[in-house]
């Protein structure tokens, strides 16, 4: 052996030279490293890694209390130069903690640890290095030492190994009980982990659970809107049910009132009340022919009285007094219709009258004998009042009684007596009979012939059963009178009719006319009714009946002509009225309104030309005479009848009264600005005095085109719920498309019916739908309809609920 037998040599036998062993680094981790001075560590094992033997860390950077840590006690001779290493020559082997106290080495109780530790020095002959002699003793002892060294160094190498052994044992089981620290702090931290985790579980089950509450109570909640929605879906099956049944039921009543006939009662109350219109007509027209008799007596009075003639221009305004005067009394007693028909009754009120026509009419007749031209001023105007009230009363009293069937047919009649009356005034005012200067005073007086033939026939007829029955609330009286009137036993269709009506105007019975202006559901109707009106005045009808004789002397007429030719107007108005009455409920009133306002725009246009023509062609008077004619026909198909029935059709029973009041004022009015304003319009238009008429005519015709509802063969609440559906879209938004609407309506109606027929039934099911408690009057009114329906009521401000 040449080298020197050291410790280091034994590094050869083991894996390890020159290192020392330091504890497995995977199983310890940085922070259980209380000196820093261990290499960085991997991440801690898990308890299924097997140990790896052995790392190497240089033993001249251990520290004294890394020397410690590692072997487990206090370095006795720390290595002083870096040659003297520690060095293990084993690998560890693992060792139980008590083969650790068997060991041969120096037990050391650390903390009650124990730990065998050893470390070996360089060999002592190392130690004796001089003198001369030494080369023998040298070589001796290096003989003894070869000897010695040998048995020391085995011995020690025995010593070594088994110290190693030991202390490798030591380090693995502190190793493992390190590990075992490590386990435990990674189950600390683990379970640290387990902690914080079961505490987010526990936080996140929490919130689940309230989750869940909340989830069940929004299962609750929907459970609980499922039955509700079941139950709505019931009740709606219900309704439809009751709807299906009654739509039915009405369809089969409005069959069997569309099936009533023209009965003897109905046809004489129709009779007896357009008398009163009749009155209309023939003093509308009795002024015309004796015009020149008129003015004669005025003149004879005025030289009585002042002894001196009269100028032309006064006499003039005379007689114009005597002809707007009626025009005034007529818009008073118009206006008045509306009160006295909700005081008096429709059939009272007309009998009353009377005594305003018998009065009016024997103070013209009167006229002559008593010498006085203000008598015939104030007769005038009594009788325009009783006429006033008569054009609002009439069409009233026969919508109100006409079957639904024929009501467009019976309000056609009112228009006729007025031609009529008109044609009969013409016909007596001719000189031949009484256009005399002795007979005119009989003409104008025998305006007491119609007030007394009413007075004697009407008390006889029955008054209006919807007064009765909607105003008044007198059902038995109701019934009497539609007994009498549809000459049957059985009226419960007329009756059930009306009560629909009472029930859809949602009103109390009686509308005073400012709330009807102020009422927003009203104001549709009440516009239609007014521009009807409007069209049948400014439409220039009474241009050509109160100036006819001399436009058509103007056109070239000889004066007897031209009169012949007036009375053929009016006869011809007559024949006219008479082909439209069946055309109303077969055609319809708003197509009729259309055709005739057509034609008539086209007549006026004609009479234009043949006024600017007439110079230069002869034969072009002949034409005014036929174009006068064809405006007349186009006036008789529709602009003459229809506005006074549809105004009294576009309301229910509470507000027509006052309906009818403000319509017949305007027509009145427009009457009399028309008589008025004729005569100065012909002097400044001359040729062209009908062009204002026909752009009227034009703009007319696009209302009626536009807004104006059929109200053919429709109860007066489905006329009703034509307004309704359109209310609160736009004033007059009124619009044409009217057979879905009176579907809908029909509809509805059968809903509103549902409420009547619950309450009659009173089943439990039903009493969800109804109300309940309220009077009988308003149960049937309607107050215990459907809620959804009860809301679509037309609203009248200072009306009931
Ligand atoms: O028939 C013509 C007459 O009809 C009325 O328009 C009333 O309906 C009167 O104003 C006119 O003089």
């Amino acid at each position: 052996m040449d080298k020197p037998c050291q410790i280091n040599d034994m590094a050869t036998i083991g894996d390890i030279s020159s290192m020392i062993i330091s504890p497995p680094t995977s199983s310890i981790s940085n922070d259980q490293d209380p000196f820093g001075q261990l290499p960085p560590l991997p991440p801690p094992l898990r308890s299924t890694q097997v140990l790896q033997p052995l790392s190497v860390f240089p033993v001249s950077n251990l520290s004294e209390d890394s020397y410690d840590y590692v072997f487990g006690g206090r370095r006795k001779n720390p290595p002083s130069t870096t040659s003297q290493q520690l060095k293990l020559t084993s690998p560890p082997v693992r060792l139980r903690p008590e083969d650790a106290y068997r060991g041969g080495a120096e037990n050391i109780q650390n903390n009650g640890r124990f730990y065998r530790h050893s470390f070996s020095y360089a060999p002592k002959r190392q130690r004796h290095t001089s003198s001369s002699s030494r080369d023998d003793r040298d070589r001796e002892s290096r003989l003894r030492c070869h000897g010695e060294d040998e048995a020391t160094l085995r011995q020690l190498l025995l010593d070594l190994q088994k110290q190693v052994s030991v202390m490798s044992m030591n380090l693995s089981a502190k190793l493992d009980e390190l590990q075992r620290g490590d386990r435990h702090l990674e189950t600390t931290v683990a379970l640290c982990e387990i902690r914080t985790q079961l505490q987010e579980l526990t936080k996140s089950v929490e919130s689940c659970q309230s989750e869940v509450s909340e989830v069940k109570r929004d299962m609750v909640a929907i459970k609980h809107e499922l039955d509700t929605v079941q139950q709505v879906k019931e009740e709606i099956e219900e309704l439809r049910e009751y709807v299906d049944r009654l739509e039915e039921h009405t369809h089969r009543r409005k069959l069997r009132l569309l099936e009533q006939g023209l009965t003897f009662f109905l046809t004489y109350s129709i009779f007896s009340a357009v008398l009163g219109m009749l009155q209309f007509g023939y003093n509308t027209g009795v002024i015309n022919a004796p015009e020149k008799n008129i003015e004669n007596f005025m003149k004879d009075v005025y030289k009585d009285r002042y002894g001196e003639d009269i100028s032309e221009e006064f006499i003039q305004q005379l007689y114009s007094v005597a002809v707007s005067i009626f025009a005034i009394g007529g818009m008073l007693g118009g206006f008045s219709g509306g009160w006295m028909a909700n005081r008096f009754g429709r059939k009272g009120g007309l009998l009353l009258n009377n005594v305003l026509g018998i009065s009016g009419a024997c103070l013209m007749g009167f006229t002559k004998v008593s010498h006085s031209y203000e008598m015939l001023f104030l007769g005038r105007f009594i009788i325009g009042v009783n006429c006033g009230l008569n054009t609002s009363l009439v069409p009233m009293y026969i919508s109100e009684i006409a079957p639904l069937n024929l009501r467009g047919g019976l309000g056609t009649v009112n228009q006729l007596a007025v031609t009529v009356g008109l044609l009969l005034s013409q016909v007596l005012g001719i000189e031949q009979i009484l256009g005399t200067n002795e007979g005119w005073p009989i003409l104008l007086g025998l305006a007491i012939c119609p007030a007394i033939l009413q007075l004697i026939l009407l008390p006889v007829c029955p008054e209006s059963p919807r007064y009765l029955l909607i105003t008044k609330q007198w059902e038995e009286e109701a019934r009497k009178a539609l007994r009498r009137l549809r000459a049957s036993g059985s009226v419960e269709e007329d009756i059930e009719e009306m009560r629909a009506e009472e029930r859809a105007q949602q009103a109390e019975s009686h509308i005073s006319t400012m709330e009807l202006i102020c009422s927003p559901t009203l104001r549709p109707p009440l516009i239609i009714g007014i521009v009807m009106q409007l069209s049948q005045q400014f439409s220039g009808i009474n241009a050509v009946f109160y100036y006819s004789t001399s436009l058509f002397m103007s056109s070239g007429l000889t004066e007897e002509s031209a009169k012949f030719a007036t009375i053929g107007i009016g006869a011809i108005m007559v024949v006219m009225t008479l082909v439209s009455i069946p055309l109303m409920d077969r055609t319809g009133r708003r197509t009729l309104h259309l055709y005739g306002l057509g034609g008539m725009f086209i007549f006026s246009i004609f009479i234009t030309i043949s006024f600017l023509i007439k110079e230069m062609i002869d034969w072009m008077s002949y034409l005014s005479v036929v174009a006068t004619l064809g405006f007349v026909v186009f006036f008789a198909v529709g602009p003459g009848s229809i506005p006074w029935m549809i105004t009294a059709e576009l309301f229910s029973q509470g507000p027509r009264p006052s309906a009818m009041a403000i319509a017949v004022l305007v027509n009145w009015m427009a009457n009399f600005v028309v008589g008025i304003g004729f005569p100065s319009m012909k002097t400044a238009l001359e040729n062209y005095t009908f062009l204002p008429f026909s752009v009227f005519l034009a703009i007319f015709w696009i209302f009626t085109y536009k807004k104006v509802p059929e109200t053919k063969n429709k109860t007066f609440e489905e006329i009703l719920a034509l307004f309704r559906h359109n209310n609160g879209r736009s004033m007059l938004n009124c619009t044409n498309s009217l057979e879905p609407q009176s579907m809908n309506s029909g509809i509805e109606h059968a809903a509103l019916m549902v409420s009547e027929e619950k309450t009659q039934h009173d089943s439990p099911a039903s009493e969800r739908f109804l109300d309940g408690g309220r009077s009988t009057h308003q149960g049937r009114s309607g107050a215990s309809a459907p809620h959804h329906l009860r809301q679509q009521a037309p609203v009248c401000p200072n009306s009931g609920p």
